[in-house]
């Protein structure tokens, strides 16, 4: 079976980055390296969930603070939300309001890319905005953040351009 250029997506990853267990947020990303802006952290494939499966099985289980909003369309052609569940790093980047780390869908291909939005020096955690309303206090607030409306928020990242 021949392959046309469409069917291949370069898969890229920093090699520089590791995954350190026991932060005040969990496990999180780190620069092992200086990262220069624009550079691509991580290509990650995502898998698509239903609006039903999420409401039924995911919404009630860990995975729910794993999921990011990803673009769904009705019969009718009007565009909804639904969930994808990332593989790879992209599911290990915590929030932060200073976020270092930007990331783009590309619907079509099912992937999401993350980038440097800024020139991020060695020892700094990687991290994306997950929005204003989260889900849980943020250890980067000295005061408690007002808990959310119980959706996940890192669909609300202010530079996902699609
Ligand atoms: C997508 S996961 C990120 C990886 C996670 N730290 C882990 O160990 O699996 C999202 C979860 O990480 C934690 N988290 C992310 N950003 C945080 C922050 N700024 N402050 C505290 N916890 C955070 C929350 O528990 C959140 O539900």
């Amino acid at each position: 079976m021949t392959e046309s250029a469409q069917d291949q997506i370069p898969l890229r990853r920093a090699c520089h980055v590791v995954l350190r267990l026991n932060t005040p947020k969990g496990r999180g990303v780190f620069a092992e390296r200086d990262i220069v802006a624009g550079e691509v952290i991580e290509t990650c494939p995502v898998l698509i969930l239903s609006p039903e499966e999420n409401k039924t099985y995911i919404e009630k289980t860990e995975l729910y603070h794993y999921t990011y909003n990803w673009p769904d369309y009705l019969a009718d052609g009007t565009q909804t939300m639904t969930q994808a569940i990332v593989f790879g790093l992209g599911s290990m980047f915590n929030h932060s309001n200073n976020q270092n780390v930007g990331w783009e869908r590309n619907v079509e291909q099912m992937i999401i890319t993350y980038r440097a939005v800024r020139d991020i020096p060695r020892g700094e955690e990687l991290c994306i905005s997950y929005g204003s309303r989260l889900t849980f206090i943020d250890s980067d607030r000295r005061e408690a953040t007002p808990e959310g409306d119980g959706i996940e928020q890192l669909n609300q990242i202010e530079l996902d351009s699609n």
